[in-house]
């Protein structure tokens, strides 16, 4: 029997939040530093990228549309259960949600990361603030539907995403494979060590099927606090794989499951700067979306939750 009482439980979906225009850039980037003051410069920075990928963060709309997927997949598979967003850096914020989750009946929530790799300023951060805020409310039970980065569906969807982008290039040599996931801070270093190991998971099982040689790991969008970053960043990787001599590459965004600013600004502009490419031929492939097998293998895994 699946967990789902229907009519009772509400699915939250969890995320770090984005503007949704230039106006919550600032209180955006405050949120971040914790609402300590960030420096001037980081917010003008901040807003030039935004401005640069049309003015806003494709992130939130990206977001529900996951949400809706999910319920539709939900609905056809014969559970029935509202699908909520909550932020921890943005509106809709997860307290908030939360909030509006009792009002609307719900008495279970069963809680999913918009992203496939476990850090604690991601996924325990996004979790912490559902318990806080659970708390307040003695009838509610949350559960979390985790480690789905090794799911074969998650596997599958991909494998067939960078099957089909490689096509694209004209044929000759191996096309080097860059799998990217978001930089974190690595002091201490075991904070992070979850992650990269379900980073190296995700990578490895993908490469099983796909039966392609070249592949490498890098970390992208690493972030203004000084110290210690999970690395190679993807710059470094590209400059290496120049100097080997390789002419073309593909970035498979794995550790994000939806386009935004991280895969907008920092791959398809930032990286396509001619000083920092090089002569490299660089595509990448979109992240999932709402790519249906995705949508549908979460459903499914939701169901299977004892
Ligand atoms: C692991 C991880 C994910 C993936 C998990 C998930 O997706 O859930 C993620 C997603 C995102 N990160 C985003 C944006 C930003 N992240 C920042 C800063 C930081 N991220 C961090 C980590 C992560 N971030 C960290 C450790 C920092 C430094 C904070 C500090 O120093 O305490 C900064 C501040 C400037 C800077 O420091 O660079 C910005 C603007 C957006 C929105 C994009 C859009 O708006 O379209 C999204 C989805
Ligand atoms: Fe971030």
């Amino acid at each position: 029997m699946s967990i789902v009482k229907t009519g009772k439980t509400g699915i939250l979906l969890l995320g770090f939040g984005a503007p949704r225009n230039m106006a919550q850039v600032g209180p955006f980037i405050t949120h971040i530093f914790r609402g300590k003051n960030p420096p001037g410069q980081v917010i003008l920075e901040m807003k030039a990228r935004y401005q640069a990928i049309g003015g806003s963060s494709p992130y939130l709309a990206a977001t529900i549309t996951q949400g809706k997927k999910l319920e539709e997949s939900l609905r056809k598979l014969g559970q029935h259960a509202p699908v909520y967003l909550g932020m921890l850096h943005s509106e809709p914020f997860i307290a908030d949600t939360v909030d509006q989750m009792v009002r609307d009946g719900i008495e279970q929530i069963i809680g999913i990361t918009l992203a496939p790799f476990y850090s604690k300023v991601s996924t325990g951060a996004y979790q912490a603030e559902t318990e806080k805020r659970v708390n307040a409310y003695p009838q509610i039970k949350v559960d979390y539907l985790d480690h789905w980065h090794s799911q074969p569906f998650f596997i599958k969807a991909w494998a067939r995403k960078i099957t089909e982008v490689l096509q694209d290039f004209p044929p000759g040599a191996e096309v080097p494979l860059i799998f990217t996931a978001h930089s974190l801070p690595s002091d201490p270093p075991d904070d992070a060590a979850c992650y990269e190991k379900q980073f190296q998971e995700t990578v490895q099982l993908i490469i099983n099927k796909l039966a392609h040689k070249k592949f490498h790991l890098a970390y992208q969008s690493k972030g203004k606090r000084p110290g210690h970053w999970l690395g190679p960043q993807v710059e470094e990787m590209l400059d290496e794989l120049s100097a080997q001599g390789e002419k073309q590459a593909l970035i498979a965004p794995v550790g994000f499951i939806s386009d935004h600013m991280e895969t907008l600004y920092d791959l398809d502009i930032e990286l396509k700067k001619p000083a920092k490419l090089g002569k490299i031929d660089l595509r990448r492939t979109s992240a999932l979306n709402d790519d249906p097998e995705f949508i549908q293998g979460l459903a499914e895994l939701v169901l299977a939750m004892k």
